[in-house]
C-alpha cells in the first residue's frame, strides 16, 4: 500500500506538487498519467525519498519515507525515467549488487537472475559493463535488478520507453504476475493503451493535482460510455 498525504512540493514559485492525496491499496495496479510537467516524476521522487516534500508525508507499507528512510525503502523497488546507472559495472555485477543490498538467499538470487535473463534475453550479455548496453538493455539490467529482490511495492517511471514490442510485452506480464501475487505495481505513462488494458485504476495528474483516482468504468460512467481513455484524459485534464 502507498499512502500520499497532502504532499506539497514547490521549485521556485512553480508548485510541481499541490496537497496530492492519494492512497494505493495492495495487489493493484495502478497507471499514473498526465500531460507534461504535471508532476508525475516530482511525485515518484518523493515517494522514494529522491526528494523531500515541502508539506505532507508518503507511507510506504505504513513505513515513512521522511520518518523511516531505511524500513521504507525495504518496502519497494524503483525502476527511474532513466536507466543510466552503475555503468562501469557488468550487468551481472549490478544484479548482484543489488542481491546484496537486499539481502537475497544465494541460491534464490541465482535462480531469479537465469530466470530474468531467459526472459529478457540478456544472459550473454551479464558479462559485459553496462556501458556498453543500449537503452532497452540498460532497462531491462535495472527493471532485473529490481525483481530480484520481488519488492512489496514496485514503482516504475514510464519503464515502456526504449524497451522493444517484446520486452515491452514481456514486462507488462510481469506486471500482472507481480499484482497477482498480492503486491503493489504504480507506473507513469504516456502510453494510454497500456494504462488502458493493464492498470486496475487510473491516477490522473494535472498541474500537480490529483484529478482523477479510480477506475476507467468509473471514468467512463462520469464522461461517456463509449470514449476511449484518449479521448477521456483529454476530456479531464483540459478543463483542469
Ligand atoms: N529540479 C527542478 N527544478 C525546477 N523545476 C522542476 C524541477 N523538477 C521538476 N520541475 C518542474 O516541476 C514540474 C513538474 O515536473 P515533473 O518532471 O514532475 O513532470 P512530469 O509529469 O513527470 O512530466 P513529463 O511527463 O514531461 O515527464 C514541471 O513544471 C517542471 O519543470
Amino acid at each position: 500500500m502507498i499512502e500520499i498525504k497532502h504532499v506539497t512540493k514547490t521549485f521556485g514559485t512553480k508548485k510541481a506538487v499541490d496537497d496530492l492525496d492519494l492512497t494505493i491499496p495492495t495487489g493493484e495496479i495502478i497507471g499514473f498519467i498526465g500531460p507534461n510537467g504535471a508532476g508525475k516524476t516530482t511525485t515518484i521522487k518523493m515517494m522514494t525519498g529522491v526528494l523531500n516534500p515541502d508539506e505532507g508525508d508518503i507511507l510506504i507499507n505504513g513505513k515513512s519515507i521522511q520518518k523511516e528512510p531505511l524500513e521504507a525503502k525495504r518496502q519497494f523497488g524503483l525502476v527511474p525515467d532513466s536507466p543510466d546507472m552503475f555503468l562501469r559495472l557488468k550487468g551481472i555485477e549490478y544484479l548482484n549488487f543489488m542481491g546484496d543490498i537486499y539481502e537475497v538467499d544465494t541460491q534464490v538470487r541465482q535462480q531469479r537472475i537465469e530466470a530474468l535473463a531467459e526472459t529478457f534475453e540478456m544472459k550473454e550479455a551479464l558479462n559485459d559493463k553496462i556501458l556498453s548496453y543500449s537503452h532497452g538493455m540498460r532497462q531491462k539490467i535495472i527493471i532485473m535488478g529490481v525483481l530480484i529482490n520481488e519488492p512489496e511495492v514496485w514503482i516504475l517511471d514510464e519503464p515502456m520507453t526504449g524497451l522493444d514490442p517484446q520486452s515491452s510485452f514481456r514486462l507488462k506480464q510481469m506486471m500482472k504476475e507481480h499484482a497477482a501475487k498480492g503486491k503493489t505495481v504504480f507506473f507513469s505513462t504516456h502510453v494510454l493503451e497500456v494504462a488502458e488494458k493493464l492498470c486496475d485504476k487510473i491516477a490522473i495528474i494535472a498541474h500537480g493535482k490529483m484529478i482523477y483516482f479510480g477506475t476507467l468504468e468509473d471514468l467512463r460512467a462520469q464522461h461517456g460510455e463509449n470514449q476511449s481513455l484518449e479521448e477521456l484524459f483529454l476530456e479531464v485534464t483540459e478543463h483542469a
